[in-house]
C-alpha cells in the first residue's frame, strides 16, 4: 500500500471523524460571536432540553412521512439487482414541514431566537444521534447484511464507519439515505434558514441582503424536493453506501455548514445594498436554474426511448457504450453528447458553485466567514468530479475515453 492507500485508508478518516464534529461546535459558537471556550463548547456539545425536544420531534416527523402512504417511485437497480422503492411524497411533505413550522413560530414567537441561540446545542444533540445512527448502521451490515451479494472488502474500521457499508439499507420500514438525506437534511436546512431569516429581522429590521441568502437557498431547495426522485439517480444514492461521509453529514453538516451564511448574518447584519442584492439575486436565480437545466436534460434522455428526445431543438446524440453488471453479464448504456452534456462533462455542477456563491454574497465585508459554503463545495464538486470520473472509466472503459475526446472539458469549457 503507498501512500495514497496509507492516507486514505488509515489517517484521513479517523481524522475526519474526530475533526469534523470538533469543527461543527467551534463554527457555531464563533457564528453567534462568541468568545471560544473549551468548556462552554464542552457542555454545549451535550445539547439541552430544547435541544433534543426539537431533534426528536424533527426526525419522528420526517420518519411518518415516509411511513404514509403514498406513490411511491423506483430507484436505479443496483449491480448486485436489487431495486431501491421511496416515497414520492417529496412536495407534499415540503409544504407540510413549511406550515408545520410556521404554524409552531405563531404559537411560539421566540421559536426562531430560540433555534439560533440553541445552534450549538442543536447540532451537539444531532452529533450524538447521527454517530449513534451510523455506530448502528455498521453494526446491522456485519451482522445482517440485508444484501448479502453487496459484501465489500474488509478494510480498517474507521473507514468503514466513514464510508458505510450498504448501499441502501432499511431502517424502521423507511429506506435510510431518503430519511437522512431528503427529509431531514435538506428539509432542516429550508427551516432553519427561515427560523434564522426571522431571528435576523426581529434583531435588526428588514434587509434585502438577508432575505435574497434565504429566497435563493429556498428556491434551490424547493426544486431538490420538486426533482426529489432525480436524485435517486445520483452518486449518493447509486455509490456513496450509508455511512458517516453521508448520513452524519446530512445530520450535522448540513444543519451546520450549508446554513452558515444565514446562521451568520443574524450576529453580523449585511452591508450589501439593495442593488448589491438585486445583483446576486439574479445571478442566483441563473444558476440555480440551469444546474435544474442540466440534470434535467439527463433525466428526460435516460427515460426516453432509446435515447430518441430532442435537446435545444435538435435530436440528442449520444454515445452506445457497454459496461458488465456484478454478476458479469454485458449491458448497454447511453452517454449524452450534446445539450449542455456536450458543452462540459460536469456543467451541472458549475452552475451549482454560481448558486452558491450568489446566495453567500449577501455577506460580502463580512470577511470569509459567509462563504465557508461556497469554499466547501468547491472542493467538493472539484473531488467528485474526479471521483465520479473514476466510477464511469472503470465502469464503461473505452466508451468513457470516447466520451471524454468528444467532451474534453470537465467543469468550464477551455479552462478545466
Ligand atoms: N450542494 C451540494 O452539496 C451538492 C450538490 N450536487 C448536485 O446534485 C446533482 C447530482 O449530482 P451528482 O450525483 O454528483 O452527479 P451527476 O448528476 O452529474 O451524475 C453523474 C452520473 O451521470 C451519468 N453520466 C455521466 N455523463 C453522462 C452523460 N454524458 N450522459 C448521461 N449520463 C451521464 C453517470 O452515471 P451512469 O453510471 O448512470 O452512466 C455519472 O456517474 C447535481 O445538480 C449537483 O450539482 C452534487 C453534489 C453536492
Ligand atoms: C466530510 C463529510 C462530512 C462531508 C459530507 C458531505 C455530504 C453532507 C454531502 C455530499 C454530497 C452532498 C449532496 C449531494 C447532492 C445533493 C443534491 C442537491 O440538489 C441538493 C444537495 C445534495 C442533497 C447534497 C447534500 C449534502 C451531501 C450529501
Amino acid at each position: 500500500m503507498g501512500l495514497y492507500g496509507v492516507v486514505r485508508y488509515h489517517l484521513a478518516p479517523p481524522f475526519i471523524l474526530l475533526a469534523f464534529p470538533c469543527a461543527v461546535q467551534v463554527l457555531a459558537q464563533l457564528g453567534q460571536g462568541e468568545p471560544l471556550e473549551a468548556r462552554a463548547l464542552l457542555v454545549r456539545a451535550l445539547g439541552s432540553a430544547f435541544a433534543w425536544t426539537v431533534v426528536g420531534a424533527w426526525v419522528a416527523w420526517a420518519w411518518l412521512w415516509l411511513r404514509l402512504p403514498a406513490r411511491t417511485v423506483e430507484g436505479p437497480a443496483t449491480l448486485f439487482g436489487y431495486t431501491p422503492v421511496y416515497q414520492d411524497n417529496g412536495v407534499l411533505y415540503y409544504w407540510a414541514s413549511l406550515v408545520a413550522f410556521f404554524t409552531a413560530q405563531a404559537l411560539w414567537p421566540g421559536l426562531s431566537a430560540g433555534l439560533w441561540a440553541q445552534m450549538p446545542e442543536l447540532l451537539g444533540a444531532l452529533n450524538t444521534t447521527a454517530l449513534l445512527l451510523c455506530a448502528y448502521l455498521r453494526a446491522k451490515a456485519k451482522r445482517r447484511p440485508e444484501h448479502p451479494a453487496d459484501r465489500q472488502p474488509p478494510r480498517p474500521a474507521a473507514y468503514e464507519f466513514y464510508c458505510g457499508l450498504e448501499l441502501h439499507p432499511r431502517l424502521l420500514g423507511v429506506d435510510v439515505k431518503q430519511l437522512t438525506n431528503c427529509r431531514i437534511g435538506m428539509m432542516g436546512w429550508q427551516l432553519l434558514i427561515i427560523a434564522f431569516y426571522v431571528a435576523s429581522v426581529q434583531r435588526h429590521g428588514f434587509s434585502a441582503a438577508t432575505l435574497v441568502n434565504l429566497l435563493l437557498q429556498s428556491v434551490f431547495i424547493a426544486k431538490f424536493f420538486w426533482w426529489e426522485a432525480g436524485y435517486f439517480s445520483t452518486l449518493d444514492i447509486t455509490l456513496d453506501r450509508a455511512g458517516y461521509y453521508l448520513c452524519w453529514g446530512c445530520l450535522v453538516w448540513v444543519p451546520c455548514l450549508y446554513t452558515y451564511s444565514s446562521y451568520f448574518l443574524v450576529a453580523h447584519p449585511p452591508s450589501l445594498g439593495a442593488w448589491g442584492a438585486a445583483g446576486a439575486a439574479a445571478l442566483g436565480m441563473a444558476g440555480i436554474l440551469l444546474n435544474y437545466r442540466v440534470d434535467l436534460e439527463r433525466q428526460l434522455f435516460r427515460a426516453a426511448p432509446r435515447g430518441q428526445c430532442s435537446l435545444w431543438g435538435r435530436p440528442a446524440s449520444f454515445l452506445v457504450v457497454s459496461y458488465r453488471d456484478a454478476a458479469g453479464a454485458p449491458r448497454q448504456s447511453r452517454l449524452l453528447t450534446s445539450g449542455c452534456w456536450g458543452v462540459a462533462r460536469h456543467l451541472n455542477y458549475t452552475f451549482e458553485l454560481v448558486g452558491a456563491l450568489a446566495w453567500c454574497l449577501p455577506g460580502l465585508g463580512l470577511g470569509p466567514w459567509p462563504f465557508l459554503y461556497f469554499f466547501f463545495l468547491v472542493v467538493l464538486l472539484v473531488h467528485r468530479t474526479f471521483r465520479d470520473e473514476e466510477k464511469c472509466a472503470e465502469k464503461y472503459g473505452a466508451g468513457w475515453e470516447e466520451y471524454c475526446k468528444l467532451v474534453p472539458y470537465r467543469l468550464v469549457p477551455f479552462v478545466f
